[in-house]
């Protein structure tokens, strides 16, 4: 199984991300890290300890990281989100708390105590705790197996027409990780607004008749109207459980290699990541683009490990 360690700002789809982790069988996961995104540092931790708590996920650690970006003023998206950062469900009380380690500490010492060229990031927030822990312990750097995120977009965006919300958020820590050396995989909004929870996705997950299935679709219920109102969609896309796709299986979500930069100063472009593919990329290149995404089968691996979480006592 692949090793992972998620960074993530639960979040609808990132609590959706953390169920696929944990129930997949080709993912093991090391650790579960949060960082200021989607709502404020204690509210995104707390919903990790109630999305963990309901999946009966035990024997991980989980830590709070960043509580704002490195240099600009922290950003919420409770239009998408809500106020409590997972609205919608009943959220049961966690029953357990983070560990007493800053998430960036984690994170490095989880990556050392494992063989190098064996840990995968997965980041599905803003990129804060990753940055600092390149900062702060360089030789993770060469020791991480790739870092595979959930942000940025060749075209588009959503936070602003140029940048996507994970990036432009904290633009700085997205140059210091894409440009820190390690394999990037840049799984964007061009794959993941095709990852889009459709009626016949919805029915699917209901399908699966347990406590944490109805709880997806609850989630969903509250994602769809949301995403309706802020941003037209009639079915949501469900970005973040993409990078953990990909990891899984790199036949669900393709992507191409391509020179990757992000935009730091630009006045209207802050947090556009911008994507090379005029032409074959340059030999050796690091960073890597997602394009097409296998809807059928990135739902199956979805349903799939929401039936294999079944009913936690
Ligand atoms: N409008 C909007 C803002 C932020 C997000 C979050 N940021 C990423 C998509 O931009 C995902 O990680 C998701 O959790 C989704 C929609
Ligand atoms: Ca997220």
């Amino acid at each position: 199984a692949e090793k992972i360690i998620l960074d993530c700002d639960p979040g609808h789809d990132d609590a959706i991300a953390l169920l696929l982790a944990h129930g997949d069988p080709g993912i093991e996961l090391l650790a579960v890290t949060t960082v200021a995104g989607n709502q404020t540092l204690p509210k995104v931790t707390r919903n990790a300890l109630s999305v963990a708590t309901l999946a009966g996920i035990t024997g991980v650690p989980f830590a709070a990281g960043a509580d704002r970006p490195l240099l600009r003023a922290a950003a919420v998206a409770a239009d998408i989100h809500g106020d409590t950062g997972l609205d919608g469900p009943e959220l049961p009380e966690p029953a357990f708390d983070v560990v007493d380690t800053h998430a960036v500490d984690l994170i490095i010492d989880t990556v050392l105590a494992h063989e190098p060229g064996t840990v995968t990031l997965v980041p599905t927030g803003a990129l804060t705790n990753i940055a600092l822990a390149a900062r702060r312990a360089p030789e993770i750097v060469e020791r991480v197996r790739r870092v595979v995120l959930m942000g940025g977009a060749v075209h588009g965006g959503n936070l602003t027409p140029a940048a996507e919300f994970n990036i432009a958020i904290d633009p700085e820590a997205a140059e210091i990780v894409f440009g820190a050396g390690w394999e990037v995989v840049m799984v964007g909004l061009d794959l993941t607004h095709q990852a889009l929870a459709t009626p016949e996705v919805r029915r699917a997950i209901r399908a699966v008749g347990t406590g944490p299935a109805r709880f997806v679709d609850e989630l969903l219920e509250f994602f769809e109207h949301s995403y309706r109102a802020a941003q037209g969609f009639d079915a949501p896309p469900v970005h973040d459980p993409c990078a953990v796709a990909h990891v899984i299986d790199p036949t669900v979500v393709r992507t191409v290699p391509a020179p990757i930069v992000v935009e730091t100063a630009g006045r209207y472009t802050a947090g556009m990541t911008v994507t090379d593919l005029r032409g074959p990329a340059p030999q050796g290149c690091r960073t890597h683009a997602a394009l097409e995404l296998d809807h059928g089968r990135f739902w199956d691996l979805v349903t799939g490990a929401l039936a294999r979480i079944g009913e936690p006592s």
